[in-house]
């Protein structure tokens, strides 16, 4: 199904701007909405899903009017919100069987196919007996997975489902939810560039509740292959080099600071031309967009 977003604004009630006219299209896939803490990811997720009211814009669900029709929408839905809690003294089929329930799965025999289903396709059946409470954070957010994705949604929803996660946990996370994105519209929200790198055939990148990009990710990396800019500097070089250029990232590799710069010729200086990365491209467009406030020479 196609999500499309049409001018969504949202302010809060101590004035802050969460939302400010975000229009995106979401076609079936998987799909990385790429923002710093803050950027309004979360304001967005619960206003798809149906949680929260927006102050004005309009959403569709192919026909369905999403901040109309909201039973509609959730007949279709998965979500997965950032702060999902769990019961840690029941084991994982209890929960997920409860969950079953008020899903409207009443026939017995069907539900124990879906939820031994859900278990096995999130690698949980081995340990479905085990208590949620001694579940580790990758295999709680797999189970995450599993109850948003009873009564078979169309739209799935993730909101930050990576953080916290190690190495080996994201990995086999991303197996999963790509396994599900090949015939769903899935929409994920992360803060971490490689989430959207490994798994996304689209995406956007969002700060202070504004759209600043969205396209498909190798896409975005061609239009600044040859604008970046590499060279190590010293701790001492580096505010004169701030000051001059325009840094976009600085990081330590191997105890030395290798700062990227965007340019659209050669900066000259001693930069060399880098390979442009999607990180390349969510953190021009980041300080691109203090720029245009002033904030960046
Ligand atoms: N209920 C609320 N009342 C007032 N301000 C809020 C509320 N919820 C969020 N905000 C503010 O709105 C902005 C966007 O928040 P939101 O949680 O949508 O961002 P986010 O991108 O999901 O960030 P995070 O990853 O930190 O959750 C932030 O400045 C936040 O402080």
């Amino acid at each position: 199904m196609e999500l499309r977003i049409r001018n969504l604004s949202k302010t809060y009630a101590n004035g802050v701007v969460a939302l400010d006219k975000v229009s995106l299209t979401i076609p079936t896939g998987m799909f990385g909405l790429l923002g710093p803490n803050g950027a309004g990811k979360s304001t967005l997720m619960r206003t798809l899903a149906t949680l929260q009211e927006c102050d004005s814009g309009s959403v569709f669900l192919d026909d369905i009017d999403v901040l109309d029709e909201k039973d509609e929408v959730r007949r279709l839905l998965g979500y997965l919100p950032q702060d999902f809690g769990v019961y840690p003294k029941v084991t994982a089929y209890e929960l997920l069987d409860h969950f079953a329930v008020l899903k409207g799965l009443t026939a017995k025999g069907r539900r124990r196919e879906v939820v031994d289903g859900l278990l096995q396709q999130t690698n949980l059946f081995e340990v479905r007996h085990q208590k949620l409470g001694a579940f580790s954070g990758g295999m709680r957010q797999r189970f995450g997975i599993a109850q948003a994705l009873l009564g078979d949604p169309q739209l799935i929803i993730v909101d930050e489902p990576t953080a916290g996660l190690d190495p080996q946990e994201r990995v086999r996370f991303h197996n999963l939810l790509s396994d599900i994105g090949a015939d769903k519209t899935v929409l994920l929200s992360t803060h971490i560039v490689s989430d959207v790198a490994d798994l996304c055939a689209n995406m956007a990148i969002i700060h202070k509740g504004q759209v600043l990009l969205s396209g498909e990710p190798q896409k975005l990396i061609d239009d600044v292959a040859d604008k970046i800019w590499a060279r190590f500097v010293t701790k001492q070089e580096l505010p004169l080099f701030q000051q001059h250029h325009r840094v976009i990232s600085t990081r330590l590799l191997m105890g030395r600071t290798l700062i990227h710069a965007y340019a659209e010729g050669d900066p000259g200086h001693g930069f060399e031309e880098a390979l442009a990365t999607l990180e390349d491209v969510y953190f021009a467009a980041i300080t691109g967009r203090h720029a245009a406030h002033g904030e960046l020479p």
